[in-house]
């Protein structure tokens, strides 16, 4: 296998908020301007940096993309995606608590969503996660 297959590319760590509010919706933030897949929905999140845990690495990317700051991150799936522009391994974490107003730092757009969601076009990489979800409220 040669060094440029996409599976031969070492993973960057990445932390992902599934926010669930009291009714039990999730968020959903659409990717500003400026960075791969813009205007495509995603849940927030962002690259850990050097020493950061996964939790601390999600509080820290909330706060300057949101503008909250949240409580417990509960990992809950870690996920590996190939993308042309990288590899990434996903480290999903459900949040129920945080503090503060909601401020879409980045120009996003936010929606809270139920099953199945209604903003489109969906990240690639957020996808799976739906479909988790899904099995989970099957299994209620
Ligand atoms: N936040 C988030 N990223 C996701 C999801 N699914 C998915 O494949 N990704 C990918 C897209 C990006 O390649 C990567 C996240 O990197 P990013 O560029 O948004 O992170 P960042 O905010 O640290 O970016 P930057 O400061 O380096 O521009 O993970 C998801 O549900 N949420």
């Amino acid at each position: 296998m040669s060094a440029t297959e996409a599976t031969d590319r070492v993973p960057v760590d990445v932390a992902v908020g599934v926010l669930f509010d009291a009714q039990g919706r999730f968020l959903l933030c659409s990717r500003p301007e400026g960075k791969v897949y813009a205007g495509h929905w995603e849940f927030p999140g962002g690259k850990l940096e050097a020493g950061e845990t996964v939790e601390q690495a999600l509080r820290r990317e909330l706060i300057e993309e949101i503008g909250i700051t949240i409580g417990p991150a509960q990992p809950w799936r870690v996920h590996v995606m190939d993308y042309p522009h990288a590899r990434v391994r996903l480290h999903f974490c459900k949040v129920r608590a945080w503090t503060g107003g909601f401020e879409m730092r980045e120009g996003q757009q936010m929606a809270w969503s139920r099953l199945p969601v209604e903003v489109a076009p969906v990240l690639p990489g957020t996808l799976p996660v739906l479909d988790w979800l899904a099995e989970e409220a099957a299994g209620d």
